[in-house]
């Protein structure tokens, strides 16, 4: 063969190949377009965002519901999706047709144990693995908890007022939120679902507490990789979703407490607690005897670590970020802050602090209905989890909105739009905690009271199972904290920078705010 025959070869394989690349990456271009439904137009090659990872997402997610109204298709590199933000829509899918919407997207993570996160399992494992998780944040649990989270949290807050007075200024300081409430909730993680304390808890860089930040920085970081993994599934191993080196330091710190569990639970005088170290530590057990329910679906070692994983995420990311946010709403928003502050005082004065011992946390805390309205309404504005998925599992239709979904289509509900509907909310951009006070007759902040127009934590069989258990938690620490001390913003800062490119996790750069101090006013109760 002469080498201009072999050159001329070479070329044909090379454009071949080219042609199939780009023939793959576009495989699916024009089926939304077939349905009738407006979709945003995608690029050559890279779907109809291919310069998403230089974008804010939730906020792009708002400029479409704008642009294109509650539903629209789009194209996520070569995978068509459904974009649905209208209530009713949404409770269809979530709940009613649950049958034909049963899945989440699978897709590898990269990583043996990012892969058993509970979310992205096959229907009949989900289910297994729902029903270990379901009864660790049963309300006895979260009564349980709840009162273990009230004496962390008053610990920290103790702990921050030694600052104040060893602090250059007396009554106020810059104050940065998000780190305070990093320590705090991995000692919740610690002491609420393993029963241990971590040795350096109160130390800024702890183990754990670094462990957690390395596993959330790389969650979320997103990058070009990201779009060409979305045209290119296969290319996963090019960037795998959470970094294996934390992954597996992850599971040998999880295991080597369960064992230490194992260990001490041999002895009679052990209590059995049901936390969720108990439920991993039951669930590793069927797994060493080969069971043969929990070997035929695949059920192992990193199954239960994965639900470790995804519960200490969920606590140390989706709560303590948007309660980051309430925070700067109250700074931003002083009389709501006062009306909030002037609450709290008032539960606390009217129960002694006798009568708190003895009351359950959380009946006092339920007793706080502003707090309420102002942790509904923060979670309204912020939900940390901006996107939902489900899988198409069988062709479904809704006459009504002429909208036909496909088997195997991707239906996206983007939480951020959906939680500002304009048919329901009136100022959705404003933080009014008002709007979810006496809900039944007063309809003057908002249009509707329809529950499907917020959907920070899903709904329908596969809604957050944490939920309960994250309002607790956002009541007890905030009102905790506000017992002590006020928010305020630096010399009236007022900024918000969102961090580009996460396409599912709100994400975004230190709040600046100040803390003042109020002064001892419950210890003269
Ligand atoms: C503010 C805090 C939280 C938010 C906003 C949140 C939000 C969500 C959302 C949006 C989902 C998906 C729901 C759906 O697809 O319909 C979810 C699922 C889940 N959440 Fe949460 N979550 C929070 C806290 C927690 C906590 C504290 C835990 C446990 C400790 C937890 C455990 C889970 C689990 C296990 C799932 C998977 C449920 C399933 O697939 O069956 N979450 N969460």
């Amino acid at each position: 063969m002469e080498l201009s025959e072999l050159a001329w070869y070479l070329v044909v394989i090379l454009l071949l190949l080219i042609f199939l690349v780009i023939e793959y990456a576009r495989w699916n271009y024009g089926i939304l377009e077939q349905l009738g439904i407006p979709v945003v137009r995608p690029s050559f090659i890279f779907g109809s965002d291919p310069q998403g990872y230089r974008k804010v997402q939730h906020l792009e997610d708002y400029r479409r519901f704008k642009e294109f109204g509650s539903f629209y298709g789009f194209y996520e590199g070569r995978t068509p999706q459904v974009h649905i933000c209208d209530p009713e829509l949404v409770k269809q899918i979530l709940i009613r047709d649950y049958d034909s919407f049963s899945e989440r997207k699978h897709f590898n993570l990269g990583n043996p144990i990012a892969n058993e996160i509970l979310d992205f399992q096959p229907e009949a494992k989900w289910k297994y693995m729902r029903a270990v998780m379901t009864p660790l944040f049963a309300p006895s649990r979260i009564r349980l908890m709840s009162e273990i989270l009230q004496s962390i949290t008053e610990e920290h807050v103790e702990n921050l007022k030694t600052k104040f007075v060893s602090g250059s200024n007396k009554n106020s300081m810059k104050f940065e939120f998000r780190s305070y409430l990093g320590s705090l909730l991995t000692d919740v993680i610690g002491r609420c679902y393993l029963n241990i304390t971590f040795n350096d808890r109160l130390e800024p860089n702890s183990h754990f507490l670094e462990l957690l930040k390395e596993l959330i920085r790389e969650y979320s970081d997103y990058d070009i990789k990201h779009e060409l993994v979305r045209s290119f599934p296969f290319l996963t191993w090019l960037h795998p979703i959470m970094p294996s080196k934390a992954l597996s330091q992850f599971k040998s710190t999880l295991l080597n407490i369960i064992t230490a569990r194992k260990t001490s639970s041999t002895s009679p005088s052990t209590k059995k607690s049901n936390d969720l170290a108990q439920g991993l530590h039951d669930l590793l057990s069927k797994i060493d005897q080969h069971q043969p329910d929990i070997k035929s679906l695949g059920i192992n070692e990193n199954t239960a670590v994965a639900l470790a994983l995804e519960a200490f995420l969920a606590t140390f990311d989706s709560v303590g970020n948007p309660l980051c946010f309430l925070a700067y709403f109250l700074a931003k928003n002083p009389q709501v802050q006062d009306k909030l502050i002037k609450e709290i005082d008032d539960v606390f004065g009217r129960i002694s602090q006798d009568d708190q011992k003895m009351s359950s946390t959380e009946n006092i805390f339920h007793e706080m209905k502003y707090l309420q309205a102002c942790i509904q309404e923060m979670f309204r504005m912020i939900p940390p989890f901006f996107r939902l998925e489900r899988e198409c599992t069988k062709d479904w239709r809704n006459e009504e909105r002429s909208l036909s979904i496909k088997k195997g289509m991707v239906v996206v509900i983007p939480v951020w739009p959906l939680n500002r509907h304009p048919d329901h909310y009136i100022k959705p951009d404003e933080f009014i905690p008002e709007r979810f006070l006496n809900q039944e007759n007063n309809n003057n902040n908002n249009k509707t009271n329809n529950p499907y127009a917020f959907a920070t934590f899903g709904h329908g069989p596969k809604n957050c199972v944490g939920q309960k258990w994250s309002y607790e938690m956002s009541a007890i620490i905030m009102a905790t904290f506000l017992k002590q001390f006020k928010f305020q913003l630096p010399n009236n800062e007022d900024s918000i920078k969102w961090k580009e490119g996460s396409s599912f996790i709100l994400k975004f750069e230190p709040i600046a705010l100040e803390i003042v101090r109020r002064g001892d006013v419950h210890n003269e109760t």
